[in-house]
């Protein structure tokens, strides 16, 4: 039943894409369809009349019979191509349509999953199948259904040709193709669960070839000489899906081949046994109209098994893209209450716990946290101590499974979502790099704000990235990157500081930035740290650093581990307490002071 949903979704969504062009192309196949039946009639005129004419019969008659019927066979020649032509034109701009659309929604579905479904292998795999069958299977449906009935209309034409001349030959011919289209269909579901169950090993190959085709990678592969055995990683992979594909096709081709035999033997009985009648009768037309049909319904009933067998095979690739646009989105529920432009209170994490799906390990357990308004707040920690987690948290990716989070009092979730989200200016460690203008790197940030360059070089200036970004070929137009035309490479520090003007520009009352300045200078970032309070303005901080150059600038920091705080106080308090946060303090600091450390 829920196959069957497949087909009629696709011509569904064929329909809504352009009414007119599926109809064209129904019209114009309608017609086609009905030409052979006409091309048998005409034929077996105009041969009974040539070979009246040549025999001489006496029949004045014969040879106008046979130029008229000649001539309407010119003429249906002549349509059957103009028919062709327009079809094909009308099926070329619907399949153009129809796969914009499907890779539309398929963008369009991508920007509504949640994070969690970008951090769950099966739904890449579901992407890739998505991705597979978008271009051309949706269309192909509807162009093998169009296939499929007219070829039944032709047939039924055809055969009642044939039919009217003789049962027996009729049924044989009909019959024949039969167990060849069965193997067919059987194949198909095989090589649909061969295509399915490597979905993985396909986005794997996808990914050696990734990465080995773009400049990100590209220092470490060379270095580490690392090219070759990622090619040789990648042929194993196709070399393994040739071999799988080679057997299914060649058990296929022996298969369908032997049993399509059955067809051949029926076509060539019944041509014996039209020799054999016409020879009795000594009608020539008649068997050249025998000759006509029998090639007609042979080769239309092939096309209308074959058109079925496909179907099957379409409509069970379709499955993989709808699998993918029916992944059920269910993201946090919106509240209603707008966002408050300044907060009076703060952030408060309130015996909050949190365990990723899928997963048994809880990241954060019973943690209390409050970052008091209009404050910067350090968050300190080992990798792996749920620092990122907790923005995913504030975020709204995930919702925490125990404990609230409050904003001014409030919980989360009453906040409007989408306010929520335009309210945190965020940077994480990472950050995108776009292969775009500087303008539309830092615009990002607030894209209503694109071609406002005062609000875009006020934000850049506190990032410390004004100077650089002016000095472009093209200003903020520069296209940054290398991937296109024109680009120019930044550095790291100078991607991080475009990043960080993308966060200040959005001018949010909550500022979270994951490891800010990991790649940035010391002295850009002993400004930018110094100048804190006058960037982030009123705005409520969250600084994730491990550089504690950068965590001392902080009003109020917070060390954790395992998911809970374990100390919090300003640097001096946590100084004084002399407990982790000063031992990793002296820590760094020994290692740029050449001194012998204490713990
Ligand atoms: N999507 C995920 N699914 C399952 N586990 C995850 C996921 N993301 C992170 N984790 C795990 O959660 C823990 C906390 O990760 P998190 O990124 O919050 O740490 P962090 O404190 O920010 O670390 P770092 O300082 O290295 O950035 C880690 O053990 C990590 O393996």
């Amino acid at each position: 039943m829920k196959d069957r949903g497949n087909w009629t979704r696709a011509l569904r969504l064929l329909w809504e894409v352009s009414p007119w062009h599926v109809g064209g192309v129904i019209a114009l196949a309608t017609l086609a369809s009905l030409l052979p039946a006409a091309t048998v009639q005409l034929t077996t005129l105009a041969v009974q009349g040539v070979a009246d004419a040549v025999a001489g019969r006496g029949e004045p008659t014969a040879v106008d019979r046979a130029f008229t019927a000649g001539v309407a066979l010119c003429g249906l020649m002549v349509l059957t191509h103009v028919l062709a032509v327009g079809r094909n034109y009308l099926e070329t701009l619907l399949q153009l349509r129809m796969a914009n659309t499907v890779n539309e929604q398929i963008m369009a579905k991508a920007t509504r999953l949640r994070l969690e479904h970008f951090e769950d292998a099966s739904t890449y795999d579901r992407l890739q199948r998505a991705n597979r069958e978008a271009a051309y299977r949706p269309y192909q449906i509807f162009a093998h259904l169009i296939t499929t009935v007219s070829s039944a209309v032709s047939l039924v034409a055809v055969s009642a040709v044939l039919l009217s001349w003789n049962v027996g030959v009729a049924v044989a011919i009909l019959l024949a193709p039969l167990p060849s289209m069965v193997s067919r269909v059987f194949y198909s579901r095989v090589g649909w669960k061969i295509e399915n169950e490597r979905s993985a090993d396909r986005r794997r190959a996808t990914y050696l070839q990734f990465l080995v085709t773009n400049d990100r990678s590209f220092k470490e592969t060379h270095l580490f000489g690392l090219g070759p055995l990622f090619l040789g990683r990648y042929r194993d992979l196709i070399a393994r899906f040739y071999r799988v594909d080679r057997d299914l096709e060649r058990k296929q081709a022996l298969v369908s081949g032997a049993l399509g035999l059955i067809s051949v033997c029926a076509a060539v009985g019944a041509v014996l046994y039209a020799l054999q009648v016409t020879m009795a009768s000594g009608q020539v037309g008649q068997f050249a109209g025998y000759l006509s049909a029998i090639t007609l319904v042979q080769t239309t009933v092939q096309a209308l098994f074959g058109g079925l067998a496909m179907l099957y095979e379409h409509n069970l690739f379709l499955g993989n893209l709808f699998g993918f646009l029916d992944i059920e989105e269910g993201g946090p529920a919106s509240g209603k209450r707008p966002f408050p432009p300044v907060l009076s209170r703060g952030i408060e994490f309130r015996d909050v716990s949190f365990t990723y799906p899928g997963t048994d390990t809880p990241v954060l357990s019973g943690l209390d946290l409050v970052l008091p308004a209009g404050k910067c707040v350090a968050l300190v920690g080992q990798n792996g101590a749920g620092k990122t987690t907790l923005v995913k948290l504030l975020a709204r990716f995930y919702e925490p499974t125990g404990g609230q989070i409050l904003i001014d009092g409030v919980p989360l979730a009453e906040y409007d979502l989408e306010d929520l989200r335009a309210n945190i200016g965020v940077i994480f460690q990472d950050f995108v790099q776009y292969e775009a203008t500087a303008r539309e790197n830092i615009g990002f940030g607030r894209a209503s704000d694109l071609d406002d360059t005062a609000a875009i070089r006020g934000a850049a200036g506190r990032a410390d990235a004004l100077s650089f970004v002016e000095c472009l070929p093209k200003g903020l137009d520069t296209q940054l990157g290398r991937w296109f035309a024109g680009g120019s490479q930044l550095s790291g520090g100078q991607w991080q500081k475009v990043a960080l003007s993308r966060a200040f520009l959005r001018d949010a009352p909550i500022v979270v930035l994951d490891e800010p300045t990991a790649a940035i200078d010391a002295a850009a970032e002993a400004e930018i740290f110094a100048r804190m309070t006058e960037i982030a303005g009123r705005a409520t901080t969250l600084l994730i650093a491990h550089r504690f150059s950068t965590v001392r600038a902080a009003d109020h920091i917070v060390v954790i581990d395992h998911g809970r705080v374990l100390e919090e106080g300003t640097h001096s308090d946590l100084m004084a307490a002399d407990g982790v946060y000063a031992k990793l303090f002296r820590l760094q600091a020994a290692g740029y002071l050449d001194e012998p450390v204490t713990s």
